[in-house]
């Protein structure tokens, strides 16, 4: 099989748990297709670099074929260099006691300079997925301080919230997940996320005509926005293989391009479509050919999904004012 060129991949928090279930699926080949050689470039602060060396350390020692480099960093103008593409996955956690503003901060803290180094030293074509939470927030931050690279190449990850929505779909109608098309996140990473069946189908029904909507606002909803907190709860952990799978979907949607007629969902800059204000990142249903998101257009949205897609929108509205009044955008 002929080769394409060695892609250069950027993954911060590589140390971390994710970082520990994403960087062998991406050496693998199953983010990129297994006609691409991958450089990975590990960003860790100086506390997680002999964390990562072992990490590193390992993936050595899966002998996978396409992998042909692996460097170690902590200092992101290092960490960034000729980036092909970026998955910001580290970011500070909400401790005890900490308040939003306190989070946004200290996030702002590392996806600022993130931002100005993925514009100062990363490839022309850098693409980058942010997962660490505030993911949406982050994104934006780690954008504006990035002039030279369109704002279209800056996304936040609400493909797990797809896949879990997907996932609890197919168990309430009895269907294999792969027969499930259309189904859309709305809005933020968060709690007030908008999980959106009306357009979807189940091995070509309408999903309206197999579930209520007291389903889908008592379980189905709830049951998808407070999923991260659930896992938490059960495992002691947040999702971090799940995470990990979604990051590897996301970037091979974007890069190898959605099938025909399909859909997914991820938090891309807001054009002003579905009433979302212009600049923010936001999820959207969203197609994929080329290399380019594309927000799909013409849906019809009723009542029901129109406050819900508001109220979670408002929430980024929030969001960005705050970053914005403590200078961070
Ligand atoms: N968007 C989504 O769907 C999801 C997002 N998340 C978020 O992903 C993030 C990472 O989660 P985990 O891997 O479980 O956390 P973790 O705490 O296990 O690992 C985070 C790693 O990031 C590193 N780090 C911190 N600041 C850094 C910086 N400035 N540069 C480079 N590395 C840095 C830490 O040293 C640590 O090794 C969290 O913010 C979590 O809330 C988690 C699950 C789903
Ligand atoms: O809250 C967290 O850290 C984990 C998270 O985003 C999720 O599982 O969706």
């Amino acid at each position: 099989m002929s080769q394409n060129a060695p892609v250069t991949v950027t993954v911060t928090g590589a140390a971390g748990q994710i970082g520990y279930a994403l960087l062998f699926r991406i050496a693998s080949g199953q983010m990129l297709g297994a006609d691409t050689p991958v450089r990975l470039r590990l960003l860790e602060i100086p506390q997680g670099v002999k964390a990562a060396e072992g990490t590193a350390m390992e993936l050595d020692d899966c002998a996978f074929p396409l992998l042909e480099s692996i460097d170690i960093a902590d200092d992101p103008r290092v960490g960034f260099e000729g980036a092909n593409v970026a998955l910001l996955v580290g970011a500070r956690p909400r401790t005890k006691g900490m308040e939003r503003g306190d989070l946004l901060e200290a996030n702002g803290g590392i996806f600022k300079p993130q931002g100005e180094a993925i514009n100062a030293v990363a490839a022309q074509d850098i693409r980058v997925l942010v997962v660490g939470n505030p993911a949406n927030t982050n994104a934006l931050i780690a954008a504006s301080h990035a002039p030279d690279v369109p704002t279209e190449r800056f996304t936040a990850m609400t493909r797990l919230d797809h896949n879990r929505a997907l996932s609890q779909l197919a168990s309430k109608t009895g269907a294999s997940v792969k027969d499930i098309e259309k189904l859309t996140i709305w809005g933020n990473h968060s709690a007030t996320q908008y999980p959106d069946v009306f357009h979807a189908s189940v091995a070509g029904k309408p999903v309206t005509e197999l579930v209520d909507e007291a389903w889908l606002s008592d379980t189905f909803i709830p049951t998808v926005a407070k999923r991260g907190a659930a896992i938490i709860e059960a495992r002691g952990a947040s999702s971090a293989a799940s995470a990990a799978n979604a990051a590897v979907d996301h970037v091979h949607d974007w890069v190898l391009g959605t099938p025909q007629g399909a859909w997914t969902s991820a938090a891309i800059v807001s054009d002003g479509s579905y009433g979302v204000p212009e600049g923010l990142i936001s999820s959207f249903p969203v197609t994929s050919t080329g290399g380019r998101w594309e927000i799909v257009q013409g849906l019809e949205v009723n009542d029901f999904s129109r406050q819900r897609i508001d109220a979670s929108v408002a929430e980024l509205v929030e969001e960005r004012d705050a970053v914005q009044g403590l200078g961070l955008i």
